[in-house]
């Protein structure tokens, strides 16, 4: 069993290089097989996501080259296949071939998505989409089977009755090949969606409103190759933000986009951390005394569901009571009981945490449950004098590069026992 053990207790310190967005990542993969040619994407994370991503287009028969931090893909050659499970059901995101298949074959025969186990993750708003582009969808035992009428899809006006990021996009990636214009109304203004949206226009495609809540999309026959740098990782540079107030040390975030992380920036300042935001860095510098208060995750601009559980951590270091509510999953709370095995004095009460700050946190052996609850639970133990010893490491592999590296370069005593299968040289 591969486990990670963190002797914590130590302040982090010194500058780290934040890597690609998984979220983007994960959505601008399959966007580039809708290409007449070949799509470069770099500033590409080597997290277990994107590596389930090659194998699936390779599997679908897509040219697929990854190297170091950038990938080219060249959907020319694939066929349409029935990929009813295996590697499909290991990430979440696997959804987003839905949307590209339909757009490039005008059907597609794709399992139901895996992913963190953060409690229903219903698809009824993609499906909405779909239909309302005029395909066809049908559920049979789990493989979702789509089909446009006569082939092509047709652009609509689409109102999401939530703001949903899978959604937007996979109704993006569908609407761009479409004959006429679609119109997604109430749509959601991640920065992945931005991004997405950027290497769809690069490849020649017209969509406009990204970043908005009403997003215009004007199909095209033919996309192209192109060149795409993806944006940072705002929950990678939150995770390093919250870590470095936790066990108040003094980290500067490189390549980063401050803008993306105003939420977090103003939690933290609330809480009493010092945040410093220059062009493309952040610097935290941490403080012994911070005080209780309240989060609650809304979509982007709002404060992250992803960070949810890892200022939950430093909530259990603050003075007073806080309450940290997720709007977005009410369920995402299965670090709470490993947190209390720490020492930390926190109950879930419906779909919040209320959690009464404590001085000191002690180690323990603790299990991650899913990817955010595990950087909750390394944090805790960053954050905590002795050792934590932490298992569930491929929950965390699916969305953090060099994550051992990284807080080693920060003067973290942390390594991992086992054979690391996703460690490469820190860049
Ligand atoms: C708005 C939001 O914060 N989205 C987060 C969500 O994206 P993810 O794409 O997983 O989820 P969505 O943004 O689609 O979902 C937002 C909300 O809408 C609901 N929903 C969604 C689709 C649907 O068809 N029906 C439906 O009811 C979901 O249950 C959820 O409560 O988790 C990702 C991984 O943690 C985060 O990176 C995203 O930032
Ligand atoms: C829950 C997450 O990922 P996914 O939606 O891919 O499971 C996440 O990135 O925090």
């Amino acid at each position: 069993m591969e486990k990670l053990i963190i002797n914590g207790g130590k302040r982090l310190e010194g500058s780290v290089s934040i890597s690609g967005a998984k979220n983007s990542a994960v959505a601008l993969i399959p966007a580039a097989l809708l290409a007449d040619g070949p799509v470069v994407i770099e500033n590409l994370p080597h997290i277990q996501d994107v590596e389930i991503y090659c194998e699936l287009l390779k599997e679908m028969g897509a040219d697929v080259l990854f190297e170091d931090d950038w990938m080219e893909v060249d959907g020319r050659p694939m066929q349409l296949k029935l990929m009813p499970n295996g590697r499909i059901k290991k990430l979440r995101a696997s959804y987003y071939l839905w949307g590209a298949l339909l757009a490039k074959f005008g059907e597609a025969h794709v399992g139901l998505p895996g992913g963190c186990d953060l409690g229903p993750r219903p698809v009824d708003l993609h499906i909405k989409g779909f239909e309302a582009l005029g395909a066809r969808v049908e559920n049979q035992n789990g493989v979702m089977t789509l089909r446009a009428k006569n082939g092509r899809l047709k652009g609509a006006r689409i109102y999401l009755d939530l703001v949903s990021v899978g959604a937007t996009i996979n109704i993006m990636l569908a609407a761009s090949k479409a004959e006429g214009v679609t119109i997604i109304e109430n749509a959601a203004r991640e920065p992945e969606i931005v991004d997405v949206a950027t290497l769809l226009n690069n490849m020649g495609a017209k969509i406009k409103g990204a970043g908005t809540d009403i997003i215009r999309i004007e199909g095209v026959e033919r996309l192209r190759g192109c060149r795409h740098t993806i944006i940072p990782d705002r929950i990678e540079a939150g995770t390093y933000m919250i870590a470095a107030a936790a066990t108040r040390g003094s980290v500067t975030l490189e390549n980063v986009i401050p803008k993306h992380l105003e939420s977090v920036t103003a939690k933290l300042r609330e809480i009493g951390a010092e945040v410093l935001e220059m062009d493309d860095c952040i610097q935290v510098n941490g403080r012994e005394v911070y005080r209780a208060i309240d989060v609650k995750t809304s979509p982007y601009p709002g404060f992250p569901t992803d960070l949810q559980q890892p200022i939950t951590t430093l909530l259990t270091l603050a003075t007073g009571t806080s309450v940290v509510t997720d709007n977005i999953y009410s369920a995402r709370f299965r670090h709470v009981d490993e947190l209390r095995r720490m020492g930390a004095n926190l109950k879930v009460e419906g779909r919040s945490a209320v959690i009464e700050g404590t001085r000191q946190l002690n180690g323990a052996k603790v299990v991650a449950s899913d990817l955010r609850a595990g950087a909750a639970l390394v944090i805790a133990g960053l954050a905590t004098p002795g050792t934590t010893e932490l298992e569930g490491l491929e929950h965390i592999d699916r969305g953090y590069e060099n994550l051992v590296s990284k807080l080693q370069s920060l003067g973290a005593d942390v390594k991992r026992i086992g054979l690391p299968r996703m460690e490469r040289h820190p860049r």
